[in-house]
């Protein structure tokens, strides 16, 4: 969904032509929710049976990113985004809930097909070559999606198709003129106030080309009111709070309608009943949410897809696409007679120098680069920690390196190593006692356990970074109390002495156990070795619950294995400079090496 492109407004005074337009369509009927299947930690949406007689299974929890823009391959922000859904939809799988993650890519439009000819490509072969880039990237990245849709898949054609007709009947679309100057980078109409010199458009600085169109047009002026209502009614359907405030003064300014169709654009869905338009990309796009749930070769229809997963229960976008989610589509799904998602959570922008990175300008940095020089782990903690959820953040090297280093590398992997390197020297490698008979009487248990609890708190309030700081509290908290107790010292001494060591061993690996389940959600192949390590199989640790947090699962007699770095620092090479140039010291560039990953 590209951020440039928007829908364009019908002016207010739309001329002469404009006219209602009705054909038959299907009456909307009551939504329903269809039961789940849990596979390995991912849940699978499956179609409900009249014959079945077990109660029906609570909804699903329906997550999104956007659909990207094929116009050019994922970059660091399409990478953000789907690294926090992919956060959202491990912490609500840890809650048991049947998790639908849906993601996929926009494949329609003037801007595709403009890219695809100078690709040398058809349309169609172009699309497949770059939402399979972000199929990759995904994988990479260890992004556990559920549902990849694409817009040029038949099935959502043909929920587009219904959706369409629906809102006919309800009186939505009428024809209508339009003249106006239009941006083919934005796909959009542009009020002439908002253009620079020689009408250039102030985002792509080209200048717009005048053209003239008989579109259809949504009338969403129509559902002012009940967008006000749905806001007051429901304060937490646009989030964070200040994107609500944006949200309120967009529609106190007034709603326009918006044309939802194009005559000059072939790549499209043509709109029915008049094969010479094509529906307007985002009026297309916006539908995937809906047929992404539907199954590869099935009667596809609207109905089915709003039975098998609908309402979505969180839409995690840009805010650069925020007036579509939480103005238009609202209003769309209302004109049909589907209801409306539950929330919809509008993110900060990764920028370079201030700038917001972006296919279009393109200033983006390059997330398969940063994945392979320092594994998924590092890449999805620095950026879900270091960019406040919700605001704005920078990139730099520099803080990459230091943070993954200090964080992941000292406070948790050191934490882990040394521990098992004391247990292995004095305990051969196995825990003398329970870990709630080594916590007994111990506030420090207590302490873990708050924490453990404001981390769920800001996991449900989709506060990332809070959640990360917290589970590295516990971190701190460890380190701090193993330097304080010195079981190294304590062990020489012997008697109760030793064992109280001992103790605190059992007490520092259950508190590690507990970090590995509480930080899965962001670093999950991280989680995995910690779980490995401390003698848990991978079978069991793909069926941990968020209640599995509770102190108390290590037992007197496991055995754990040896220590080895499970994220080992980043180095940073210091280049010598020209030697020759005594202005340059001996200091010079430093440049990291790809040293921060460790086999699982
Ligand atoms: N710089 C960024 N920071 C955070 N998220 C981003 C960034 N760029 C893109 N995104 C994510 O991608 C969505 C937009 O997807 P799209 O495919 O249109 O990418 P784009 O790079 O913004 O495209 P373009 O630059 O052509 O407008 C945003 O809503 C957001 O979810």
């Amino acid at each position: 969904m590209a951020a440039g492109r928007a829908f364009f407004c019908a002016p207010s005074s739309i001329g002469a032509t404009a006219r209602r337009l009705a054909f038959a369509s299907p009456p909307a009927r009551p939504l329903a929710s269809a039961p789940h299947r849990r596979v390995r930690g991912r849940c699978c949406a499956s179609i409900s049976s009249s014959s079945d007689a077990s109660p029906p299974a609570p909804p699903p929890y329906v997550l999104t990113t956007p659909l990207y823009y094929v116009n050019a391959p994922p970059h660091m922000g399409s990478a953000y985004t789907t690294i926090a859904a992919d956060a959202v939809a491990r912490f609500q799988r840890l809650l048991e809930k049947r998790v639908i993650f849906i993601t996929g890519t926009d494949e329609h439009g003037e801007k595709i097909a403009t890219s695809a000819e100078a690709s040398g490509r058809n349309p169609k072969e172009h699309c497949d070559i770059i939402s399979n880039s972000y199929k990759m990237l995904w994988a990479d990245l260890d992004i556990e999606y559920d549902k990849f849709i694409r817009t040029t898949d038949p099935k959502h054609e043909a929920v587009v198709n219904d959706f369409y007709s629906r809102v006919l009947s309800s009186g939505d679309i009428y024809r209508a003129d339009y003249e106006g100057l239009y941006c083919v980078s934005c796909e959009e109409y542009k009020d002439e106030k908002e253009l620079g010199e020689n009408n250039c458009c102030p985002v792509h600085l080209k200048p717009c080309v005048p053209r003239k169109e008989d579109n259809y047009f949504f009338a969403l002026s129509k559902y002012q009111h009940k967008l006000e209502e749905l806001l007051t009614s429901n304060p937490n359907f646009v989030r964070p709070s200040h994107r609500l405030h944006e949200v309120e003064g967009w529609i106190k300014s007034g709603l326009r309608d918006f044309s939802i169709s194009r005559a000059s654009v072939e790549w499209g869905i043509p709109v029915p009943n008049d094969t010479k338009q094509t529906i307007y990309v985002w009026f297309d796009a916006l539908l995937g949410y809906l047929s992404a749930s539907l199954d590869d070769g099935e009667q596809a229809s609207l109905q089915q897809a709003v039975d098998r997963g609908w309402p979505a229960s969180l839409h995690l976008i840009g805010k650069d696409i925020l007036r579509f989610h939480a103005i238009y589509w609202p209003a769309m799904l209302m004109s049909a007679g589907i209801s409306v998602p539950d929330a919809v959570f509008g993110h900060g922008f990764l920028t370079k120098d201030g700038m917001k990175m972006g296919k279009s300008l393109g200033n983006t940095l390059e997330p398969k680069d940063l994945v392979g020089r320092f594994g998924a782990d590092a890449v999805r903690y620095f950026f879900l920690r270091e960019v406040e959820f919700g605001n704005d953040g920078d990139y730099s090297e520099e803080r990459f390196i230091n943070t993954v280093n200090a964080h992941l590398a000292n406070t948790i992997g050191n934490l882990l190593n040394r521990t098992l390197g004391l247990l292995k020297k004095n305990c051969n490698s196995t825990l003398a006692f329970d870990s709630i008979a080594a916590a007994d009487g111990n506030s420090f248990k207590n302490n873990v356990e708050n924490l453990v609890d404001k981390a769920k708190g800001h996991y449900e309030n989709l506060s990332l970074t809070s959640a990360c700081e917290t589970v590295l509290e516990i971190g701190n908290l460890g380190n701090l109390y193993i330097d304080e107790q010195a079981p190294w010292s304590c062990f020489k001494q012997g008697g109760e002495i030793a064992e109280k060591a001992a103790k605190d061993l059992v007490i520092i690996l259950e508190t590690m156990r507990i970090i590995a389940i509480a930080l899965s959600p962001i670093t999950p192949s991280l989680s995995l070795r910690i779980y490995t390590q401390l003698g848990f199989t991978e079978d069991q640790f793909r069926t941990l619950r968020w209640d599995d947090t509770k102190w108390g699962a290590l037992k007197a007699g496991q055995a754990m294995m040896d220590p080895k770095p499970i994220f080992a620092k980043i180095e940073t090479e210091v280049e010598e400079k020209d030697q020759a140039s005594p202005k340059e010291g001996k200091g010079g560039k430093k440049k990291a090496r790809s040293k921060g990953l460790v086999e699982a």
